[in-house]
């Protein structure tokens, strides 16, 4: 059976990272989508501002939509400090297949938990079955036409308390223009955009963080 180019990035991974070493996992998907095959991660630029915003929110509980091949689960957690956890939504069985085997590679299962399935089923299901209290930091990379309603949805499950943080990846490519427009004009969000430029290519793009006032 021909593979498919995320399966192509796990045996690269695989071969070529060093168990147990996160930074190395991040290297080298970085590394194979540069230069041979590009795919959607946060890539190495947006993944440094990314960085900064949980080493300044050092989160315990962080919710990320959008797992993809795992690397800004690998990104985010590596961070964590201990007991710390990751939750991530994977509504593709494959990629969160992929995932799984990336993450363990990089010796991270135990902070990382993968939800496969909706938003819109799970994020209501975090408090009474994944115990989730409030959280601390939100990741948001899934479809860009979500960004607005799911946090919307966080609100409304009172998921969100002061200070939570809500990072979103595209602003500008592949954009989410109403997710921008409601964070920056309900009066609900301290707003700061990041610039950076689209995963692996020469084109702008950037995060925008959205700090819930409560
Ligand atoms: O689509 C993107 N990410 C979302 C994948 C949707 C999967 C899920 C849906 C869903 C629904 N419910 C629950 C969980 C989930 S996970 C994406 C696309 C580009 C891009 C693509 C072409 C291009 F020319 C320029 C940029 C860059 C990026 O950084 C991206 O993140
Ligand atoms: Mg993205």
């Amino acid at each position: 059976m021909s593979q498919t180019k995320e399966q192509r990035i796990l045996d690269f991974v695989l071969q070529n990272a060093t168990c147990g070493d996160p930074q190395s996992v991040l290297d080298n998907i970085d590394k194979y989508c540069r230069l041979k095959e590009w795919a959607m991660n946060v890539g190495d630029q947006k993944g440094l501002i990314l960085d900064n915003i949980v080493k300044e929110t050092d989160p315990s509980v962080v919710l990320e939509l959008g797992t993809y091949c795992g690397y800004s689960s690998v990104r985010i957690s590596r961070l964590l400090k201990p007991g710390a956890r990751v939750f991530t939504v994977e509504m593709n069985s494959d990629y969160a297949a992929i995932a799984k085997k990336i993450i363990e590679f990089a010796g991270l299962k135990d902070k990382v938990q993968i939800l496969e399935g909706s938003t819109s089923d799970i994020i209501p299901q975090l408090k009474k079955k994944f115990e989730v209290n409030t959280l601390d930091l939100v990741f948001v990379d899934h479809w860009k036409d979500k960004y607005k309603q799911d946090t919307q949805l966080l609100e409304k499950c009172s998921l969100l308390k002061r200070g939570s943080v809500v990072v979103a990846d595209n602003v500008i490519v592949p954009g989410a223009p109403d997710f921008l427009e409601y964070v920056r004009t309900c009066g609900r969000y301290d707003c700061t955009n990041f610039p950076s430029f689209l995963e692996y290519m020469n084109e702008k793009d950037a995060l925008e963080r959205a700090i819930f006032r409560g």
